[in-house]
């Protein structure tokens, strides 16, 4: 059944608010970043200086505006708290963005540390990636601001901010910064960062997956390209994939310009944050296109901070999942 449209009008208007003000400080950190500004994490994972504003300001607003709810967020601020210096920067770029009261370093970092929450299959929490592909933002190229609203174990709203995606693939020199946006049973939409109208959007139609092409992770790290090119070969896909990286894949896939997205595992250990599929999986499902796991299970984000019972990602239109799939199956199993 169709959602009225006053269904989490004041969320979704929040979390767009939210969306694009982190999004724009990281366009603004782009310009003038140094490589003393990025951190490596435990897991050799870069974070940057615009990864802790960023997940600074979108959780200041929701404690704003949502006071009960709990926040899943990627980042702590336990680097910060290390280093002086580097909580500094992060400082005045907070105070500099937030178009607000300027705050203190440590209500800065406790407003980072809210996003410490444990998840799970119980009322409402927020889960926020402050940047998603971190990699993808320091070349320059594709990273998204992903926030999803999560009831009951579902996902019930999506804001993926993507500041580096044409509006329109096909014209890349075009204008850049895509904003995508659903609600359970709303529909998904498109809008640029200008412009605050919003387009209907929808995964493509096709009925053979040899007519479409399917995108993937930049980072042979994250999602195995080899098996992405066996599936794809076995599928009769000969158009290239596209390499992307962040949750940008599930906004082009939403729009059509991709019709499968592939993240088959290189590891069996890797656990899949909830905070990089759910704003994304909820967009390509609302826009009519279908998403599970290597097994085709549906992915589980009420389990916890990660996807633990879940594999990788399959994601395609509704009319040619269950080929890729069965090509998946195939090949993995
Ligand atoms: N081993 C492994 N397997 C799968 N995924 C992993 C792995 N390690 C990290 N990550 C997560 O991948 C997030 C980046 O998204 P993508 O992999 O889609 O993009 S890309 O790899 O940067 O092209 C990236 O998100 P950010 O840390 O927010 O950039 C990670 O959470
Ligand atoms: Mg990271
Ligand atoms: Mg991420
Ligand atoms: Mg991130």
């Amino acid at each position: 059944m169709l959602q009225s449209s006053a269904y989490l009008a004041a969320e979704k208007k929040v979390a767009i608010a939210a969306v694009l003000t982190a999004s724009r400080l990281c366009q603004s950190v782009f310009k003038t970043l140094v490589s003393s500004e990025t951190v490596l994490k435990g897991d050799k994972s870069p974070v940057t200086v615009a990864d802790f504003a960023a997940q600074s300001l979108v959780n200041r607003a929701l404690q704003r505006h949502f006071p009960n709810d709990a926040i899943v967020g990627e980042e702590d601020a336990a680097d910060l708290h290390a280093d002086p210096a580097l909580r500094d920067r992060v400082l005045a770029l907070v105070n500099a963005n937030s178009g607000e009261a300027a705050v203190t370093g440590q209500e800065m970092c406790n407003f980072i540390d809210l996003g410490s929450s444990a998840g799970g299959s119980v009322g409402r929490f927020w889960t926020l990636d402050p940047i998603d592909g971190t990699k993808g933002f320091l070349r320059g190229e594709q990273y998204a601001v992903c926030l999803a609203l999560i009831v009951d174990g579902k996902v019930e709203l999506g804001v993926l901010g993507c500041p580096n995606l044409p509006v329109d693939l096909s014209k890349p020199d075009g204008e850049r910064g895509s904003l995508f946006v659903a609600t359970r049973n709303g529909g998904a939409y498109q809008r640029s960062f200008s412009s605050e109208i919003l387009h209907k959007i929808h995964t493509t139609n096709a009925d053979k997956a040899s007519n479409t092409k399917f995108c993937e992770s930049v980072e042979a790290g994250h999602s195995s390209q080899s098996d992405a090119a066996n599936v794809a070969g076995l599928l009769g896909i000969t158009q290239q994939s596209i390499r992307m990286d962040s949750q940008c894949k599930y906004g082009i896939l939403s729009r059509g310009d991709a019709g499968i997205y592939l993240r088959l595992p290189v590891s069996d250990t890797y656990e899949e944050k909830i905070w990089d599929h759910a704003g994304g999986s909820l967009i390509v499902e609302e826009s009519g296109g279908v998403v599970t796991d290597i097994e085709g299970m549906p992915l589980d984000f009420g389990v916890g901070r990660t996807l633990k019972n879940n594999k990788g990602v399959v994601a395609a239109g509704k009319l040619i999942h269950t080929e890729v799939m069965e090509a998946v199956n195939y090949l993995l199993e």
